[in-house]
């Protein structure tokens, strides 16, 4: 506690009440505080003040005195003892909370009347007046010890009251100006801090505006950086290094039909769009590693070519490259769809030219077109119609893919305007769209339904024209869900048709040089070589199933006659007009040959002996009755002679039955020509007379 005396008490209460008790005692007193300070005194003697003071040696034995005094106070406890000028000094210490702060000294007293001879002595060895020191002396109250001690601790606790009471005041008022001043401090501390936060908080906020505009800018940024990557020709993603997606863009959408979130990593991505596990192993995981590889050693990956199922099942070509943007992977998916299916479409046109090449039956080369143009779009089914040789129906040419039942009911359909896409198209020569089965007035009836009930419900149609402009068939993509074609759509089917166009036109050719290696050039029937040939199929296959077949051979008669009359010329018309005159009088699955010369053969499969006679009886009669006119000469007729077999259970081949009929066609020679001669099985080696001709 450093507090002073004099800060608790009022001095000038207490001087008062030093008074009041002066007046009442007569005691002489004084308030030294701790340092020696005299704070208030009273009743102060003349002998003390006038003399001893006065006096540098008596000043100096009081002086002596007081701090003898002040020693003897330490101990806290009153004190009186006789001063070196042999006057009483009292003191009583004031302890306020263990602390001495000032003390009542008491003074000049003596507790007993003065000696006065001492006090003479003393002035005389001072050098006083003695008369008016011991005047002095005796004016100094007398008051014994005890009352003194008694009256003085009185005071000492009542000036130890007031200073209990000053120093709770004085600590309230401490305490008070210790709040002030830590009401200052925190005011101050207050102030500082509001203004810092008041600063922190204007920063804050021009923080807040800058952090705003940063974010606002980072979003446009964002902004244009997603309109840019939407607007990328390529589609585009990033993904994490543990290969979860983090964004694609909007032609990635549009290429492959997924968005964000559906195939949520890359494995994921490859396991859809590359489902084939071949592909998987030998082309996706290799590159995959390599691509990995790469986040490392920084080495460029080459790209990867592959061919991607998008989520309609349709299918893209992609070029796929990838870079290492820190530990984000950037893939880029140029799509080389068109450049991939015009190379693909090389490569089928290759192969169909190469079966056409080859010889491979027309029906096989159609349908290897139908497939590629499926496997190029594996959401359509196709079809390849021909125009048959009237001009007026279209029949099968390859449809593996298209129901069985639906086949049967187009094959055969007549073409007109309004008969499904394919009849329409071969009847206008025009490409004919039909986007909605179901409500297109281009279908109805049967092949409306059964379209339907097949689940065809769009179908494009294409003319496939010959290189001289005729209709050969038509082209058709038929689709399951209604849609028009696109233009790549229209490049593709144009395509297909042309390529059946190539394969058609070849066939007829390859028909046409067929039929001249094996027809005889002057009638225009089955020469020998291809009479023979086919005869012997015939006869191989009536045996196999046991089926009747029979053999005629005709001989003009005297056809030299014929040239030697008219001229080898009439002779060669002659032979012509003979030929088609027997056709007439044939079926469809009959065939006729010219062996040599005037002679000639007919096949008859499923006819039996009696038959073929009648037929070949027939043809005899037609012939010798059929007046032939030629310019400039009068009208004759010429007649045949025919020889007939029919096969029988032991022919192996054809040089039995031919060697018969021509042995019977000598006989009708033999006996008059004009007529019909038989060989029997029976009489294998003789023929039958009369002939038929006879009978
Ligand atoms: N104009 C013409 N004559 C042919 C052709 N091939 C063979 N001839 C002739 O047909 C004649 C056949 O005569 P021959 O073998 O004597 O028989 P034929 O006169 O018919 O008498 P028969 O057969 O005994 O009734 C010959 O004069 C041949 O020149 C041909 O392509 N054109």
């Amino acid at each position: 506690m450093s507090v002073r005396f004099a800060d608790l008490v009022d001095l000038e209460d207490l001087q008062k009440m030093m008074l009041s008790l002066y007046n009442i005692t007569g005691i002489p007193h004084g308030l030294v505080d701790n340092g020696n300070t005299v704070l208030c005194e009273i009743g102060w003697q003349e002998a003390c003040r006038v003399f001893h003071r006065g006096d540098a040696v008596a000043a100096a034995r009081c002086k002596a005195s007081n701090l003898e005094l002040n020693r003897l106070l330490q101990a806290g406890n009153s004190v009186g003892h006789c001063c070196l000028n042999g006057l009483m000094d009292f003191a009583v210490p004031i302890v306020v909370e263990g602390q001495h702060l000032a003390s009542i000294v008491v003074g000049q007293v003596l507790n007993e009347p003065p000696n006065l001879e001492f006090f003479r002595q003393q002035a005389r060895a001072l050098g006083f007046e003695e008369e008016p020191y011991l005047a002095a002396i005796q004016k100094i109250p007398v008051i014994p010890r005890p009352q003194l001690e008694s009256i003085m601790t009185l005071y000492a606790n009542a000036a130890r009251m007031l200073a209990d009471k000053g120093l709770a005041l004085w600590r309230l008022k401490q305490a008070e100006q210790q709040l002030a001043q830590a009401n200052a401090r925190l005011k101050q501390q207050v102030e500082a801090q509001t203004h810092e936060l008041a600063e922190k908080n204007q920063r804050l906020q021009a923080d807040i505006v800058l952090c705003g505009r940063i974010e606002s800018e980072l979003r446009h940024q964002q902004d244009k950086l997603q309109a840019l990557l939407d607007a990328s020709p390529v589609g585009v993603s990033w993904s994490s290094l543990d290969g979860q997606i983090e964004y694609v863009n909007r032609k990635f959408t549009e290429l492959f039909g997924y968005r964000l979130g559906e195939l949520p990593t890359v494995k994921d991505w490859y396991r859809q769009v590359c489902p084939d596990p071949q592909v998987q192993q030998n082309l996706i995981k290799p590159w995959v590693i390599q691509v990995g590889a790469a986040h490392k050693s920084g080495e460029s990956v080459p790209p990867l070519d592959t061919l991607v199922t998008c989520k309609d099942g349709s299918q893209r070509r992609m070029l796929i490259t990838t870079s290492w943007v820190g530990d984000r992977l950037l893939a880029n998916f140029s799509d080389i769809t068109p450049r991939w299916q015009v190379e693909q479409r090389e490569k089928r046109r290759e192969q169909t030219l190469e079966l056409i090449a080859k010889g491979y039956p027309l029906s096989r080369v159609l349908e290897s077109i139908v497939q590629g143009v499926e496997i190029e779009s594996p959401s359509s089914r196709c079809s390849i119609l021909l125009l048959d040789k009237d001009g007026q129906h279209l029949t099968l040419g390859a449809a593996p893919n298209l129901p069985e039942a639906y086949n049967q009911i187009v094959d055969g359909v007549a073409i007109g305007p309004q008969v499904g896409s394919c009849g329409t198209a071969a009847y206008l020569r025009q490409r004919v769209v039909v986007a909605d089965i179901a409500h297109d007035p281009l279908w109805g009836g049967r092949f409306r339904r059964m379209a339907l009930d097949s689940g065809l419900r769009a179908c494009w149609s294409e003319p496939i024209f010959s290189s001289d402009g005729q209709v050969l068939g038509t082209f058709a993509i038929y689709h399951s869900q209604t849609c028009a074609p696109t233009a790549e759509d229209i490049i593709q089917i144009g395509h297909a048709a042309n390529l059946a166009s190539i394969a058609l036109e070849h066939d007829l050719a390859r028909r046409r040089l067929e039929y001249q290696a094996h027809m005889d050039f002057l009638t225009g029937v089955a020469n020998r070589r291809y009479f023979v040939q086919t005869a012997e199929a015939e006869v191989a296959r009536s045996q196999r199933y046991a089926r009747p077949l029979s053999l005629l051979m005709l001989d003009v008669d005297f056809f030299k006659q014929v040239n030697d009359r008219y001229g080898h010329k009439a002779g060669d018309w002659v032979l012509q007009h003979l030929t088609q005159l027997l056709q007439q009088g044939l079926r469809s699955a009959d065939l006729l040959g010219r062996l040599g010369g005037e002679e000639f053969a007919i096949l008859l499969p499923e006819t039996a002996e009696m038959q073929a006679i009648e037929v070949a009886e027939r043809l005899r009669r037609a012939v010798s009755e059929d007046l032939i006119h030629l310019e400039g000469v009068e009208r004759f007729s010429i007649s045949l002679s025919i020889g007939v077999t029919t096969l029988v259970e032991g022919d192996q081949g054809l040089d039995e039955p031919l060697r018969r009929a021509d042995k019977a066609l000598y006989t009708a020679k033999r006996t008059g020509r004009n007529k019909v001669c038989v060989s029997t099985q029976t009489q294998e080696n003789r023929v039958k007379a009369p002939c038929a001709g006879d009978v």
